[in-house]
C-alpha cells in the first residue's frame, strides 16, 4: 500500500486506529473453542465488528507462532479475510544478517503480502535494508517502545550534544530509505519524545502502540506526534479485542473500537 492510499483510508474513515489482533486461545470466549480454527474463528468476527472504523490490523506473530504450523495457517486465513484496502502490520520484530533479512522480508512480504513487518534496528543497515527492496511494502523500526524496559538501552546518550539511542537510530536510519517506506515505533507511554522525534522526522509515519491496556494517552501523542497529514497509526489490541469475553465479544470490541475511532475524528476536524 502507497502512503497516499494510506492518507486516503485516514480521511474516508476519520480514523487512524490500527486494531491489534494479539489473539490468545486462552482469552477467547469459550464457545468458540469448539470451532475448527478457533483463533481465526475470533479474528473473522473482530475484523467484521471494526474494520468500519480501523484503517490498519497489526496481528502480533507471537500470538500465532506459539501454535506452530497451525498458528502460521491461522495468520495467514486472518490476512486473506482483512479487506484490502486496510493496512496490515506483522508485528514481527525481526532484523538479522543481511542475507537472513532477506528470508524474513520474503516470508512477510512475499509468502504472506503484508503491506508492513516491525523491525529491530539493534544489527544495523545491512540488516534492515533487504527489507526496503520491496514495492510499496513498509518497514516499522523500533524506536522508543512503550515498555518501561525500552528506557535500558534506547534512553542512553549516544553523543556529546546529547543524542539519545533511539534518535540516532531514527537520524541513521532515514537515510536508508525515505518516508515512502519507512515508519517508527514509538509508545503511546513517552508522549513526550514525540517532540523531539517530529523534528528528525517531521513526514514519517509514526506507529504508536500503548493506549488502552498499556494507559497510554491518545490526546498527549496527538498533540505531539500528529503532523498536517495526521502521520500516526494509533494501535490498541487489548483494550479493544478483549472488552467482553461473553458471546457478544465482537460487539462490544465493535463499539470500543467505535468509541476510538470518534475521538479520532475529533482531533482530526482540528488539523
Ligand atoms: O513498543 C512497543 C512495540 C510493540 N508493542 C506491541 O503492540 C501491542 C500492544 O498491545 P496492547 O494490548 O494494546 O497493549 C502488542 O502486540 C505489543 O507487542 C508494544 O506494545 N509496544
Amino acid at each position: 500500500m502507497t502512503r497516499q492510499q494510506l492518507f486516503e483510508q485516514i480521511k474516508e474513515k476519520e480514523s487512524f486506529l490500527c486494531v491489534g489482533l494479539d489473539t490468545d486461545i486462552k482469552k477467547i470466549p469459550k464457545h468458540l473453542l469448539d470451532a475448527e480454527d478457533p483463533i481465526f474463528e475470533f479474528n473473522k468476527k473482530i475484523i467484521d465488528a471494526t474494520k468500519e472504523y480501523a484503517v490498519a490490523y497489526k496481528p502480533n506473530t507471537a500470538f500465532y507462532e506459539a501454535h506452530g504450523a497451525k498458528g502460521w495457517e491461522s495468520l495467514q486465513k486472518t490476512l486473506e479475510y482483512i479487506p484490502k484496502d486496510i493496512f496490515t502490520i506483522a508485528d514481527a520484530k525481526r532484523a538479522d544478517i543481511g542475507n537472513t533479512s532477506s528470508m524474513y522480508a520474503r516470508a512477510f512480504f512475499e509468502n504472506m503480502d503484508f503491506d508492513s513487518v516491525t523491525v529491530a534496528p539493534y544489527m544495523g543497515s545491512d540488516s534492515v535494508k533487504p527489507f526496503l527492496e520491496f514495492d510499496r511494502k513498509w518497514v516499522i523500526l523500533l524506536a522508543a517502545t512503550s515498555n518501561p524496559g525500552g528506557l535500558d538501552f534506547q534512553d542512553v546518550i549516544v553523543s556529546s550534544d546529547g543524542e539519545k539511542l533511539y534518535e540516532r537510530v531514527i537520524r541513521k536510519s532515514a537515510e536508508w530509505g525515505n518516508a515512502n517506506n519507512i515508519m517508527y515505533v514509538v509508545g503511546a507511554t513517552r508522549p513526550e519524545a514525540l517532540i523531539g522525534i517530529r523534528r528528525l522526522v517531521p513526514e514519517h509515519f509514526l506507529l504508536i502502540p500503548g493506549v488502552g491496556a498499556q494507559g497510554g494517552d491518545l490526546k498527549a501523542v496527538c498533540k505531539y506526534g500528529m503532523n498536517k497529514h495526521c502521520g500516526l497509526l494509533v494501535n490498541s489490541s487489548r483494550g479493544i479485542i478483549y472488552s467482553d469475553s461473553t458471546e457478544k465479544f465482537a460487539e462490544a470490541a465493535g463499539k470500543e473500537a467505535h468509541k476510538i475511532q470518534v475521538e479520532m475524528a475529533e482531533i482530526l476536524q482540528r488539523l
